[in-house]
């Protein structure tokens, strides 16, 4: 019951799995004379867990960093797709009804947030002194009344959005297990609680992409079991789909549905983990580094 409930709620998408979802179109950004990335292209599919892997430098940050609007490329474009509204759902035949294409690269950070694409960041970004509650519930806010007068008025669109939200927050809750942190301030919780919250945050946006850069950097073998079994979740019980920057080749290569292997800031490997594993430029650039 609980899963059905989740699939529901916390998926800000609704084009069919395999779909893709997220398009990087010939892809370049230069800082002066560096160059970030080049010529990159990427498809990741609606369902899909999706690894960007690769050495220090290889340019994966980047790569988020233009999804979420925080770097605007040089070259090339993202775009996101989504089933039309008023259209969704499947036809008869299991096909997707009309899709929009939004071109999200040279949109501010908050416009692509509000298109769906949410993301947590390498550093803990929390509010040390909110409660687990209210940071969780601040992953809410790009979903508030536009209308500020009609946000004031405590009836109406804005009581039952309230208690929406409120719904919404208990179920990332749930799904990830804070209830026993609810009330206590962040600043006071572990490391990997903290991230845990964090992750929370973006999910409580109902994202239909979450942009995840490193989200077990610097945790123990346990915390990151932990890390990794809750992306899991996110992904199957939730139906939301994730690109996740991550350096333990173990984890990637367990929960990876696709992988993409970033050098220097050109792919040169992209595929399943097992056909990853088995390129030799990849081997070479990154595996056979001992990384
Ligand atoms: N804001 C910036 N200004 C100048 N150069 C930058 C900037 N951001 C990234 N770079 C450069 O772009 C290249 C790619 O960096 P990026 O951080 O994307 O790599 P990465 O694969 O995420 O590395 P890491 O695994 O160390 O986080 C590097 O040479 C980096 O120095």
């Amino acid at each position: 019951m609980r899963t059905r409930a989740y699939q529901h709620s916390l998926s800000g998408s609704t084009l069919p799995p395999g779909e893709t979802l997220l398009r990087v179109s010939d892809l370049s950004l230069r800082f002066g004379g560096v160059k970030a990335l080049t010529d990159i292209n990427i498809n990741v599919e609606s369902g899909n867990i999706h690894a960007v892997i690769g050495p220090n430098g290889a340019g994966k940050s980047s790569l988020l960093n233009c999804v979420s609007g925080l770097y605007k490329p040089t070259e090339g474009t993202v775009t996101l797709r989504q089933q039309a509204k008023g259209r969704q759902g499947l036809s008869p035949e299991g096909e997707a009804g009309e899709i929009d294409e939004k071109v999200v690269s040279r949109l501010a950070p908050h416009k692509v947030a509000r298109l769906g694409v949410a993301r947590s960041f390498q550093n803990i970004e929390l509010f040390d002194q909110l409660s687990v509650l209210d940071n969780i519930m601040l992953g809410r806010h790009i979903h508030l009344l536009k209308d500020p007068f009609m946000a004031m008025l405590w009836f109406g669109p804005a009581k039952r959005q309230e208690i929406r939200h409120r719904e919404l927050v208990e179920e990332v809750i749930h799904l990830l297990k804070l209830q026993e942190y609810r009330n206590q301030p962040v600043g006071a919780l572990s490391y990997g609680i903290q991230k845990r919250v964090e992750l929370g945050r973006a999910l409580a946006m109902q994202p239909a992409l979450l942009l995840l850069d490193e989200p077990m950097a610097g945790m123990n073998s346990e915390e990151k079991e932990d890390m990794a079994r809750y992306i899991l979740d996110i992904h199957e019980l939730a139906g939301v789909s994730v690109v996740l920057i991550e350096h333990d080749m173990n984890v990637v290569m367990d929960i990876s549905d696709r992988v993409t292997v970033l050098d220097f800031g050109k792919i040169i490997g992209d595929g399943t983990p097992a056909e990853v594993m088995a390129n030799p430029r990849v081997v070479e650039a990154y595996l056979g580094a001992g990384d």
